[in-house]
């Protein structure tokens, strides 16, 4: 296989929808690392804008397929197709399409049947597509979000996730001089958006760790804590490391715990890239047995469902058959977490979840179970959080469609624990 953005994109496509693998755990791998930076990026954009379409780009496609043809020549179909309905050059990319299914020994009987389909989708897609419905969540998702939140707003997420993210970084100071210098916006709570950022390790600032990658709703929980200088703190999960750099750079004490080591290896590296110090410690947290500390962070491990927009894999892969055992982790890790603490200690509870069993739910089963525990209601009031943003037991709900005009936040649930 020639080793092109649009290649490397079909590679990653492949394993994402016939090998179930998340792009998450691709983009690390040998196959995907061969291409050269800038074409990785593209590769990985284009297998992000696939996947987003997917629904609209198989709608296009159906009419003029007579027999469904194998997912190698599919998956080849909606990329093609996705190019070609948001503006690609329909020669190049017709061509490309043709030759990368001839090279293929199972697909090149494919050849001739793509370039017909491709020069009818290059004449009659685009007015197809922008006619199209946005992508639907799959069922297993869907539903539970409508019952949680109404039909209306799981729409305007749904918007919002086809739309895809921005960049958001959090920078270590200067925020509004470092968005000026990258072409960003200062968004209201301190994070700098970039909306066509091109491959990250190239822009200014970060070979010198100046500010790392972190969604705005990601980077909330731990402003919730406050000023933190001098306090130890315990991040409970804590690869790769995003909460770990703030509390650092904000001068705690860290020990940055995660139960894998491969995923922790993100965390030395962000480390080193921005001059920042941390304990890192590779353990269980249910079996660990440190501190006592001023405050843990336990950013748990979730559905993850709030990252939709960045990963748009993600409800394709799963099928909310985990989500269970991830509850019942979650409360145990939270219970666990309230015996590092030191008497008046905080507990910061977060997760990148849009389901409330895994936020609002837990925090009103870890009150019913811990006598005197409440939630601190005044920790996130932060410059630039909108009052409906919290949630009524004193956290925070955040919604992909907040700040839907600037490109939308991940969905976060958020609280602050203390007993007394
Ligand atoms: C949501 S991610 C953490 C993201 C991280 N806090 C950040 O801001 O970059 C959840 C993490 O929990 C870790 N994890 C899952 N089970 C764990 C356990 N029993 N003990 C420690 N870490 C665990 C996972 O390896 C994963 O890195």
């Amino acid at each position: 296989m020639a080793a092109t953005a649009r290649a490397g994109a079909l590679w990653l496509l492949g394993q994402v929808l016939a090998e179930g693998r998340l792009l998450s755990e691709l983009t690390g791998t040998a196959q995907h690392l061969r291409l050269d930076p800038a074409e990785r990026a593209r590769a990985q954009r284009l297998a992000l804008e696939t996947l987003r379409g997917l629904e609209k780009a198989d709608r296009v496609v159906k009419p003029y397929l007579r027999k469904m043809p194998p997912l190698a020549v599919r998956n080849v179909l909606r990329l093609a197709t996705v190019e070609l309905c948001q503006g690609g050059d329909a020669h190049g990319v017709v061509n490309e399409a043709v030759a990368h299914v001839r090279r293929g020994k199972r697909t090149a009987a494919y050849g001739g049947m793509v370039n017909a389909v491709l020069r009818k989708v290059a004449l009659e897609g685009p007015a197809k597509w922008a006619e199209l419905r946005v992508p639907h969540l799959p069922k297993w998702l869907r539903q539970p979000l409508a019952e949680a939140w109404g039909g209306a707003t799981v729409a305007a997420m749904e918007a919002v996730h086809f739309a895809g993210a921005p960049l958001d970084l959090t920078v270590k100071s200067d925020a509004r001089e470092w968005a000026a210098r990258l072409g960003g916006a200062l968004l209201p709570t301190g994070s700098v958006r970039l909306t066509a950022p091109g491959q990250v390790s190239a822009l200014p600032g970060f070979e010198r760790g100046d500010w790392w990658v972190q969604d705005a709703a990601a980077a909330l929980p731990v402003r919730g804590l406050g000023e933190v200088a001098g306090l130890s703190v315990l991040d409970m999960c804590a690869a790769p490391g995003g909460k770990t750099l703030q509390l650092a750079a904000g001068g705690a004490d860290v020990t940055a715990l995660d139960i894998s080591e491969g995923r922790l290896a993100r965390v030395h590296e962000n480390l080193a890239r921005t001059g920042l110090s941390a304990a890192v410690v590779t353990a269980d947290a249910l079996a660990f047995a440190g501190g006592p500390f001023d405050a843990v962070v336990l950013d748990a491990p979730c559905s993850a469902t709030g990252t939709i927009r960045r990963h748009p894999d993600l409800p394709l892969v799963q099928r909310g058959e985990a989500i269970g055992g991830l509850i019942e982790l979650q409360a145990a890790l939270l219970d666990h977490a309230l015996t590092l603490l030191k008497p008046g200690g905080r507990l910061l509870y977060c997760t990148c979840s849009l389901l409330p069993d895994e936020g609002e739910c837990q925090i009103e089963a870890a009150l019913a179970r811990h006598e005197g525990l409440r939630v601190m209601p005044g920790a996130f009031d932060l410059p630039g959080v909108a009052p409906d943003w919290r949630s009524d037991d004193g956290g925070l709900r955040l919604r992909p469609d907040y700040w839907a005009e600037r490109g939308g936040m991940d969905g976060f649930y958020m609280a602050c624990l203390t007993r007394g």
